[in-house]
């Protein structure tokens, strides 16, 4: 097994997994793993060597409950050290993480998300898949809110690094990141309590294909967490950009609330409910020290925020909960 392999806690992961429906599948990561490292990504090495350079610290306060927070001793040295290395890290999207007296200004307020979604699951003792978990902010605050492990999946390399950051300082947590797409899991997994899906639906170019596969993951009974975005309008309406939406290439689907319930009931999930329902803020996305890029205040029409700069509605995201029966 390669270093970033066992530092990704694989051998934890099995062991963990032993007994469970979802058994026989860890027995396939390492290879699944050494594979996808053997290909990796050209900027891999020099991610990698970010994670190398993380000073080795104790992180004997946490919080995940209200917050990400580790805290414990760290010398002016140390923290320059920890700050160069997760710089290397850059553009970090998903967040805030507070570690050690540094604040990581992510893009997003995924705190703020968090906060909308949070109140309405309970996590305790549950298995959980989160799909698409990007640098895996919010696999953190789901053991925050009591989840016995959470397993992310997201093919982005860089977001993977990212998470075995935090790893580094929270190596005892039953949280863990593979670097794979949904379709990459085998079908009829039906090993989780909980799935979440967050930003992922509009990406997908066959939307009710990707509620099959959630459902595929959930054991009997199991909930699902789904998280896009809508549009206003009735039970027929869905907006399929021509070309950008907000400068994004790859949004395919946007349907109004009404829709998405009707997808979900048609894919097979009952009890489907939406609980919130919130337009983005550009106070909840933008550009800050950790994320030099454009974002949402430059997506927007100037004159009018309530459309993109392509003219289309702007972004207002969905949370929904639907239970396979
Ligand atoms: N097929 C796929 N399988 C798994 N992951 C995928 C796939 N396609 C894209 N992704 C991943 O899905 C994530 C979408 S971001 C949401 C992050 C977090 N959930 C959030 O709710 O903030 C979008 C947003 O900013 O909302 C990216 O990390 C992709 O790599």
């Amino acid at each position: 097994m390669t270093a970033l392999a066992t530092r990704a806690g694989l051998p934890a992961l099995l062991a963990r997994l032993h007994g469970t429906p979802l058994a026989s599948w860890a027995a396939t990561l390492p290879d699944l793993l050494a594979d996808k490292l053997a290909r990796g990504h050209g900027d891999l090495t020099r991610w990698q060597a970010a994670v190398d350079a993380l000073p080795a610290l104790d992180a004997r306060q946490r919080e995940l409950a209200e917050t990400f927070h580790l805290a414990g001793p760290c010398s002016d040295a140390q923290r320059a050290a920890l700050e160069q290395a997760l710089k290397g890290l850059i553009p970090w999207r998903k967040g805030p993480f507070e570690l050690f007296g540094m604040h990581i200004d992510t893009e997003w307020r995924s705190d703020w998300k968090w906060a909308r979604i949070a109140p309405h699951l309970d996590l305790r003792g549950k298995r959980v898949l989160d799909v698409g978990c990007g640098n895996g902010y919010y696999q953190w605050r789901m053991l925050g809110a009591g989840a016995d492990c959470v397993i992310g999946v997201d093919p982005n390399w860089l977001f993977f690094c990212q998470f075995l950051a935090m790893k580094h300082y929270l190596p005892e947590l039953p949280a863990w990141h593979l670097p794979l797409a949904l379709e990459e899991l085998p079908a009829s997994l039906e090993g989780f309590d909980t799935v979440f899906s967050m930003g992922v639906l509009y990406h997908r170019r066959s939307p009710i294909d990707h509620l099959l596969a959630l459902k595929d993951c959930l054991m009997r009974g199991g909930e699902l967490l789904l998280e896009t975005l809508v549009v206003e309008g009735d039970a027929q309406t869905v907006l399929v950009p021509e070309d950008r939406y907000a400068q994004m290439r790859n949004v395919w689907f946007l349907p109004s609330v009404a829709a998405l319930e009707l997808w979900l009931r048609r894919a097979g999930f009952v009890d489907v409910r939406c609980i919130d329902v919130s337009v983005t803020s550009v106070e909840e996305q933008r550009s800050t020290e950790w994320m030099r890029f454009q974002s949402l205040p430059e997506f927007l029409d100037p004159q009018d925020r309530s459309k993109t700069i392509e003219g289309l509605p702007a972004p207002r995201r969905a949370a929904l909960l639907a239970r396979k029966p």
